[in-house]
């Protein structure tokens, strides 16, 4: 399946954030979205799994329109882990991460033995079973981020689309998250995220998408879209390169 954006415009109520977008996310890749500040990155994203209606073109799901689509179909199709995730309700850990079970019961229904299960799997996966009882108020947000994958992987979706999911992460955890969406297409989902660290886009996207004040400026196989050259040109930065003498693996770091 695809999920596909055609001739978007992006934006808000009185606003146009980009436009003549064209993304496509095929289901066993792993899509970076990359790009300065304030360039429509996450605007892109919200509207591609239709938290914002597209201002001009649409997005579809295969051949089906998303905005044709229920919010509970689309549940099941598309998880979304938000950069932040402000905490008002001080719920368990366990139970953030059963809402993710939400399209799959009845409306009301309470979680099956099964979505427990399902739910309990996803704390391992990403270790933080040791706080399931902990109120979601009283995490860091690293532990929040970890709790967001873990109630998005509980959807059970096809794609998953993340705003910077390593951004709050210890190292170690962004080597977890960054393996995590390796995993995700290995087992046949679309990936989607957004991230500051294009050595993050390296390690774990085949395709990158480069995006500046809402224009579209690349697209293409992360090893001939993250180069040096382009990289400075999309940032209007200085930007250095290392390369494994051993290897030639490539990573950058701001200059
Ligand atoms: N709710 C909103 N209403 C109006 N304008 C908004 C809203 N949210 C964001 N914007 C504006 O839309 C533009 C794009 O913002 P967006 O958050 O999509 O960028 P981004 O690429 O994700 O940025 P960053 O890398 O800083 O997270 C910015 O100019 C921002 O100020």
């Amino acid at each position: 399946m695809i999920l596909s954006g055609h001739a978007l415009s992006i934006g808000y109520r009185d606003r146009v954030v980009g436009s003549h977008l064209d993304v496509q996310l095929a289901t066993g890749e792993v899509l970076a979205l990359l790009g300065p500040n304030g360039g429509g990155k996450t605007t892109l994203l919200k509207t591609l799994i239709g938290l914002l209606p597209p201002k001009a073109g649409d997005v579809r799901l295969g051949e089906r329109k998303l905005a044709g689509l229920t919010s509970r179909e689309r549940a099941k199709l598309i998880a979304y882990v938000p950069q932040s995730h402000a905490a008002t309700f001080a719920f368990t850990v366990e139970t953030v991460v059963l809402m993710g079970r939400t399209a799959h019961g009845g409306l009301f229904s309470r979680p099956t033995s099964a979505d427990r299960a399902i739910a309990a799997r996803m704390l391992d996966r990403f270790g933080i079973a040791h706080l399931a009882e902990r109120p979601y108020t009283m995490l860091s947000g690293g532990e929040r981020q970890l709790t967001l994958l873990a109630r998005a992987l509980a959807q059970e979706p096809q794609f998953v689309v993340l705003d910077e999911p390593t951004s709050s992460l210890d190292f170690g955890n962004q080597g977890r998250v960054i393996r995590e969406l390796r995993s995700l297409s290995a087992s046949g989902h679309g990936v989607l995220f957004t991230t500051h660290d294009p050595n993050h886009a390296m390690a774990a996207a085949s395709r990158a998408y480069l995006l500046r004040n809402g224009t579209r400026v690349d697209e293409g196989p992360v090893a001939d879209v993250l180069t040096l050259e382009r990289l400075s040109a999309l940032y209007g930065a200085s930007v250095r390169q290392m390369t494994d003498a051993a290897t030639g693996a490539a990573a950058f770091l701001p200059d």
